[in-house]
């Protein structure tokens, strides 16, 4: 899949001139397949251009000193520097050409952009001032100079030019008000191939996915049948990253998953429902599909099934902003909301301030948010041009057009703030509840491992997580509000702590995948990874592996004091001398690869994870303990390079040594062996040890994603 970003393929956007094939290309169907994140994130790991030019090239826009000569700026950089240019130069009006000053140290790119900017904010404040011959003038500069929209923000200034240019004909009296009446969940289902693009690949996207999946689960607990209710379920896409949740939950059978989908077309969501059925009888699981065709507004309780044994959890993903037109019903539904008693209410919103009816801070709410998705999606659907261009031309223009051109109960797309939803559930009483530490982990996991997440950033206000990209002021919240009937407490009797590896290894499920398919790993796996990365991890790993053999001592020391089973030290003797062994190994694969092993200086990513296993040492640290951390940091390895060798992976062959190291048989029975002797000792262990065990597990999963990253170049 890597291949379908290439840099130099040719996209159907350069061969085809016109947009309606492209839709007619797009509705073509795609395969349905849910992904580990990690694979996702692999597809567009080569572009990530822009987003590291966005984080590295933030200049003071007051001053071009120092910049190296033609920089390309990233998009909320071309926006700041706009902003300056235009008060800077306040007596250059009116589309007077020559009077925009090139700036020698960017590229004519970024000049070009900037250009563009900066009379596009001329135009709107003009129109904001009923100039509307001035504003007219600068309009149609945007639009000539922007015709070719090569680059995310050209396309956004179009959009936003043409809108204000109907809007100056509409307050001509030109043309009447336009009724911009779009059904949104017709758009979402006439190109749901694009729309599934969009939720695989855009970081918010995944990210969002994610982290409301894993509120959910952990909202719902170890309930046996649970009733999810999605309002505007969409592709559904969520729901099967959720049952592949819920299948290996083995502790808490699942008797029933029922999931009823709330919309207006009962076809759509027929449809959404054979695919998810079809997909939950894959795996096996108990599963019911209802649907409620309705809208939002005036829906009654009993068109709902519930079963007095379920817990309820509603799903509300970018939908209540549908409502904020019209507050009183916005009221209402989450008054109804509240009445069907969920456990858990997840909320997610794009947040930004278009909520208003004053025309220039609706366009400064809107402009940044535009942007950044723009970037964002040139950079993550690049090898899908006709997607990126069925949601921009589409979706986009669409939203642009409606906050530009309607006012009133017209004006139907509305975002808001954070504060604003804060406000407005605590009048329901809806408080926003924790995440729980292992969602807030993998999220910010999720965002740290890969390059074209650089741009992302996760913060917490309050209970409400903000995924926010990189134009100031434009955020993509996840926000939650969640509500919990009962606290859920994680009950580990006698007879599940046989388990207790594999119940952690179910619960921090996203953080193991993350370290056994990382993109570095995926791309051993389809051939496509870079010698010199490999080179990199070669180098770092023998370090790593040197350290190992004191902390491997040390287990066996604590091993022999405090073991119960004489085996113990049997099983890690053997890893200690396949350590030999593999040392020897390290030396003969890096003189064949040219990596001169005594002058490889250690990464501080590998001082960290040596220094870590250092803190085991020491004769504090419980038997226990140890033997967990060993255990993880071997199984690893074993998941990550057995993966690399299953059927249908393209290895090449100079890297199939290092694979059978550790994808080997043998060095999986030992990790089992290890995995065993764990399980053995956290049987017994006191709640404390318990939990520091717990906390390591994650610890050793963070290093070993850190080294992959690390190995990977990220
Ligand atoms: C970083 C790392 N983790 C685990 C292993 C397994 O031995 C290794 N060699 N290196």
């Amino acid at each position: 899949m890597a291949s379908q970003c290439g840099d130099g393929e040719i996209t159907a956007d350069e061969e085809s001139p016109s947009v309606v094939s492209h839709h007619a290309e797009a509705k073509k169907e795609v395969p349905w397949t849910p992904q580990p994140p990690f694979e996702i994130l692999n597809k567009y790991a080569s572009h990530v251009k822009r987003f590291r030019h966005g984080r590295i090239i933030r200049p003071a826009p007051e001053t071009t000193a120092g910049r190296s000569p033609h920089q390309e700026l990233s998009a909320d950089s071309i926006l700041e520097l706009a902003k300056m240019r235009l008060l800077q130069h306040t007596s250059q009006r009116c589309g007077d050409s020559d009077s925009f000053k090139y700036d020698p140290h960017l590229s004519s790119e970024s000049n070009k952009d900037v250009e563009l900017t900066s009379c596009l904010l001329n135009a709107a404040e003009k129109f904001a001032n009923q100039q509307f011959d001035c504003a007219e003038k600068l309009l149609r500069r945007c639009i000539l100079l922007s015709s070719h929209a090569d680059s995310p923000v050209e396309r956004v200034v179009k959009f936003f030019a043409e809108a204000i240019h109907e809007r100056v004909d509409i307050e001509r009296g030109k043309i009447d008000l336009h009724k911009n009446i779009f059904h949104l969940e017709d758009t979402l289902f006439d190109y749901q191939p694009a729309i599934l693009a969009l939720e695989q690949k855009l970081p918010s996207a995944q990210v969002t996915q994610f982290t409301a999946i894993q509120a959910v689960l952990d909202g719902v607990g170890t309930a046996r049948k649970i009733h999810l209710i999605d309002f505007g379920i969409k592709t559904g896409l969520h729901w099967s990253i959720m049952m592949q949740g819920l299948a290996n939950r083995e502790n808490y059978p699942l008797e029933l998953l029922k999931i009823t989908a709330v919309g207006t077309s009962k076809d759509r969501l027929d449809e959404t429902g054979r695919r998810l059925s079809s997909f939950a009888e894959s795996m096996n699981l108990p599963f019911l599909y209802k649907t409620v065709v309705s809208e939002t507004k005036g829906l009654k309780k009993d068109s709902f099934e519930f079963d007095p044994d379920e817990v309820v959890a509603v799903y509300s993903g970018l939908c209540l902003w549908s409502q904020l037109a019209w507050p009183n019903q916005l009221r209402e539904f989450l008054q109804f909301v509240k009445n069907l008693s969920p456990c858990v209410i997840v909320v997610n919103e794009i947040e930004a301030s278009t909520n208003t009816s004053v025309f220039i801070d609706r366009f400064h709410g809107a402009l940044p948010f535009t942007i950044a998705t723009f970037d964002c999606l040139d950079t993550c659907l690049k090898g899908d041009t006709i997607y990126r261009k069925i949601v921009e031309d589409v979706f986009f223009r669409d939203m642009i057009r409606n906050i530009i051109t309607a006012e009133d109960e017209e004006r139907t797309f509305r975002h808001a703030k954070i504060s604003f939803w804060k406000e407005l559930f605590a009048e329901f009483e809806i408080v926003g509840t924790e995440l729980s530490d292992s969602t807030l982990y993998q999220a910010r996991l999720l965002v740290k491992g890969n390059a074209a997440w650089d741009s992302c950033t996760l913060d917490m206000n309050g209970n409400y997580m903000l995924i926010q990209s990189i134009v100031t002021g434009a955020k993509f919240s996840d926000d939650r509000s969640c509500q919990r009937s009962e606290e859920r407490r994680e009950v580990m009797d006698g007879s599940d702590r046989t388990a207790v590896t594999e119940t952690w290894l179910k619960k921090h499920r996203l953080l193991y995948v993350g370290a056994t398919r990382h993109p570095f790993l995926l791309g051993i796996r389809d051939g496509s990874v870079d010698f010199a990365s490999f080179k990199r991890w070669l180098g770092q790993d023998y370090i790593f592996v040197r350290a190992f053999v004191p902390f491997i001592a040390s287990l066996l020391l604590k091993a022999w004091k405090e073991s119960d089973d004489d085996s113990d030290v049997d099983v890690i003797l053997g890893g200690m001398a396949a350590l030999n062994d593999e040392i020897a190994w390290f030396k003969k694969e890096a003189s064949k690869w040219g990596v001169a092993l005594n002058s490889v200086v250690p990464q501080q990513t590998n001082l960290d994870y040596c220094r870590f296993l250092e803190s085991l040492t020491s004769p504090d640290v419980d038997y226990t303990l140890a033997i967990t951390a060993f255990w993880v940091i071997e199984a690893v390895y074993q998941e990550s390079f057995a993966h690399c060798l299953e059927d249908g992976s393209k290895t090449p062959e100079e890297l199939k040594e290092t694979c059978q190291r550790w994808g080997n048989d043998g060095f999986g029975q030992y990790c089992r062996a290890l995995q065993n002797i764990a399980n053995r000792r956290l049987e017994k262990a006191s709640d404390d040890v318990l939990a520091k065990a717990e906390v390591n597990l994650l610890k050793v999963l963070e290093h070993e994603v850190e080294f992959w990253n690390m190995s990977h170049g990220v």
